[in-house]
């Protein structure tokens, strides 16, 4: 082979070692089983000798959300995740928080992937003071460490903006609220990686422009964000890369601009 043709394809095949992975989806597929959803019969014969037949119920369905998905994201890239609603989207990044299995392929990652998303577990019952205090014992903080966050992390938030709310119990927050909670208790920490879900939807201005500032930071620490959003100048104003999902399949992967512009027009490559 001539040495120019060999250069090239050395080129081509140089793998950036400045580029550290983070996360690696290979092939994933990710099914959810939904049980009672089905139309069988439910008397206790018929249960019996499904058990003796083997046969799978008819009760449970099986609805496959994830359709092999493959990607690399890498150390302190922002990367976008836009779809139509029930995409894929949230279950992908659930999955690649560790918190659904796949049916098929493979999640590896660096770190402790943090989701960060409506549904992150804090204590309704408990006050928000509480709440601050546990989540980031769990996330893994030392008592002192967070004393020394815990102001930063409540003014973050702005929930004491209009009163004493952080001493009230989380069940009296809005929606909103409890949203800019998760978000603050989750931002105090630096992540290996970061997803976050919908979080910059919820918040009033002020609160989105502290959060996209955070994300910037953490990013800049050298994490990895995932973010999910409809809200496609929050994705363009956070992330670099963009990966487009359409009923559980990678439509496109690549620049934040060129993906977005394509998925407004319904362009498809
Ligand atoms: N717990 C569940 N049990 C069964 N099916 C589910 C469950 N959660 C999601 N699905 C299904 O999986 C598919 C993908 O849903 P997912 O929530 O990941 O979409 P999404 O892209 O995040 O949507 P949205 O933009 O509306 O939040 C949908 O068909 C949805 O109905």
């Amino acid at each position: 082979m001539a040495d120019a043709a060999l250069d090239t394809v050395k080129e081509a095949t140089a793998v950036d070692k400045s580029q550290v992975p983070t996360v690696v989806v290979d092939d994933v597929h990710i099914v959810y089983k939904v049980h009672g959803a089905g139309s069988g019969k439910g008397s206790a014969t018929s249960a019996l000798s499904r058990i003796i037949t083997r046969k799978k119920s008819p009760a449970i369905r099986e609805v496959h959300a994830v359709r092999g998905i493959s990607f690399t994201a890498y150390k302190g890239e922002a990367v976008g995740l836009i779809g139509s609603n029930g995409s894929g989207k949230s279950t992908m990044l659930a999955a690649i928080a560790g918190l659904l299995p796949t049916a098929k392929g493979g999640i590896y990652t660096q770190g402790q992937p943090s989701l960060l998303g409506v549904n992150a577990a804090l204590m309704n019952d408990l006050t928000g003071e509480r709440n601050v205090v546990l989540g980031c014992l769990a996330m893994g903080m030392s008592p002192a460490q967070v004393r020394a966050r815990y102001q930063d992390i409540v003014d973050f938030s702005g929930i004491n903006e209009k009163g004493d709310f952080i001493s009230l119990p989380m069940r009296t927050y809005s929606s909103g609220m409890g949203a800019r909670l998760r978000f603050s208790i989750a931002a105090a920490k630096t992540h290996d990686v970061l997803l976050i879900d919908e979080a910059l939807a919820t918040g009033d201005q002020g609160f989105q422009q502290r959060s996209k500032a955070r994300i910037n930071e953490l990013r800049k620490e050298a994490g990895t964000v995932f973010l999910v959003s409809h809200d496609n100048n929050a994705i363009r104003e956070t992330c670099e890369r963009t990966i487009w999902i359409e009923h559980g399949e990678l439509i496109m992967d690549g620049h934040t601009d060129e993906v977005v512009r394509r998925y407004e027009k319904g362009e498809r490559p």
